[in-house]
């Protein structure tokens, strides 16, 4: 059976500390979500009398060119759906989204699994907020002001220099769950439900890890699903021997990952909410983009390969790491849980993150990996010195990413940083060799929701 219009959005995230670290479940990771959500608008294909259209059509209506058009079929011996791209008006073989098609095509093998009707044609509509991808045609730190909440961005998807917000893993929750709920709508009727979550985080985590081609922590699909949380991931068993859509039993095996049934390999991931405000009301975290973007496979690569070639040093780096991110949420708990408007004391986060970053540096240096450049270590700096800036880091993988800042959430703070960005230059000779043009501040802020349900008729200017 399924709906005639649904709306599904997801949370992007920003990994303040455990890099690398949370790879090992010995290990967690702080991440926090953030308020730039990527939505998926569905309806239903109305075919006109006496002709049969057997065609899914997803639309990113943003990008130029950014159209993918699908024919799906029922492989045999159970290998679940298979979806082609089909040659349209723009479909160059540059065009193929890889996100997209997995995630179509795992979706659709659940939904089918769980509710025997047949698949009919539907059109999917991707609208992502702007600060995903770095634009070209804003200026400088100024946060974009515009009535309506989507940008066009003239350009193809491909083209889009992302800022690090995790947008596949965004993209990957709110469009798997636009699927099941559009052919399996008994299988997301609540969204609070602890046990629907669960299967839309598992179903979202193996069709991302599919299409990355490789099983990662995993940390940013939680946070697209749950929002903000100490993350201690999964063991990669679970996914692992899954096979890919086509193998024999496919769709088996992927109901009983998706519905926790095996119990041979049972989710061990662990997504603590004690710490789900990560940054307290009184701060407010911000980012920098400094419109370079990084090549995180490499660097995890070269980061593993030195940890595995250097055991004895690594352990005291990742143990110490550990220590300072554990103290580093404790902190940042503790004054979430003071009275609002309290006179606040941050010296202990200050000094928390400046022992986190210094251990990230040396983390960079003995494994030759740039998690924290030169350029973003002089940033992050002189960021530092405004007034009500507590600390800075470099998220995530670290690299060119967009700078992560926590301020005091006061007018004063916020207009210091962007009046200091305005003038803001680093010129090659200055950078270690990489010198970076305007750094934008993005609108970006905390917000704690993980996956959730839209009010469909909001997106009816993009659904042409
Ligand atoms: N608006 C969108 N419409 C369609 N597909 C998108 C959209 N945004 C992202 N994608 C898909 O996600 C891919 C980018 O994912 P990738 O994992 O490289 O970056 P990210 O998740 O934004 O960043 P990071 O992993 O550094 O946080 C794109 O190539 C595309 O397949
Ligand atoms: C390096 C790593 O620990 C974090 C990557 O984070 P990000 O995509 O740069 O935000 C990889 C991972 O956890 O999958």
């Amino acid at each position: 059976m399924d709906q005639p219009t649904a709306a599904f959005s997801a949370p992007g995230k920003v990994l303040l500390a455990g890099g690398y670290l949370v790879l090992d479940r010995n290990y967690t990771g702080l991440v926090c979500g953030l308020d730039a959500r990527i939505h998926v608008h569905v309806h239903k294909l109305q075919t006109s009398p006496g002709l049969t259209l057997s065609e899914i059509i997803v639309k990113s209506p943003q990008f130029r060119d950014a159209e993918w058009r699908y024919g799906y079929r029922e492989t045999e011996e159970g290998g679940g759906i298979e979806v082609t791209q089909l040659k349209g008006h723009s479909t160059s073989a540059q065009s193929r989204n890889k996100f997209v098609e997995t995630a179509l095509a795992y979706a659709l093998t659940y939904a089918s699994a769980v509710d025997h009707t047949k698949i009919g044609p539907a059109s999917f509509t991707i609208l992502a907020d702007t600060d995903y991808y770095s634009h070209p045609g804003s200026s400088g730190s100024e946060i974009p002001t515009t009535t309506d909440r989507f940008l066009g961005f003239n350009v193809p998807l491909h083209e889009a220099h992302k800022t690090g917000l995790g947008s596949s893993a965004a993209l990957v929750t709110a469009f798997t769950t636009a699927v099941v709920a559009h052919y399996a709508p008994h299988a997301v009727v609540d969204m609070s439900s602890a046990q629907e979550k669960s299967r839309l985080h598992n179903l979202a985590q193996a069709a991302h890890c599919a299409a990355q081609g490789k099983i990662g922590s995993g940390f940013d699909v939680a946070a697209a699903v749950y929002g903000s949380c100490v993350y201690r991931r999964f063991s990669p068993s679970i996914l692992e021997g899954l096979g890919d859509v086509g193998v024999k039993g496919f769709s088996t095996r992927l109901k009983s990952i998706v519905e926790d049934t095996d119990p041979t390999k049972k989710w061990d991931m662990k997504i603590d909410k004690k710490f789900a405000a990560v940054v307290p009301r009184d701060l407010r975290l911000m980012m920098c983009d400094v419109d370079c973007g990084s090549e995180t496979v490499g660097m995890v690569r070269n980061v593993l390969s030195w940890r595995k070639a250097k055991p004895e040093e690594a352990l005291l780096l990742w143990e110490t790491l550990q220590k300072g991110n554990e103290d580093l949420a404790t902190e940042l708990q503790s004054l979430a849980s003071k009275p609002a408007n309290s006179s606040e004391d941050y010296e202990n986060i200050r000094e928390v993150m400046l022992t986190i970053r210094s251990l990230i540096r040396e983390m960079s240096s003995k494994s030759g990996v740039p998690i924290e450049p030169e350029v973003q270590t002089g940033l992050i700096n002189a960021c530092c010195q405004l007034p009500g800036v507590v600390g800075g880091v470099v998220p995530g993988a670290g690299g060119f990413d967009a700078v992560a800042l926590l301020l005091e959430d006061k007018e004063y703070a916020i207009d210091a940083l962007r009046q200091f960005l305005e003038n803001y230059r680093v010129k090659a000779n200055e950078g270690g060799g990489v010198s970076i043009g305007k750094v934008r501040l993005l609108g970006v802020k905390q917000e704690d929701q993980g996956v959730r349900k839209e009010t469909p008729t909001n997106y009816q200017d993009w659904l042409r």
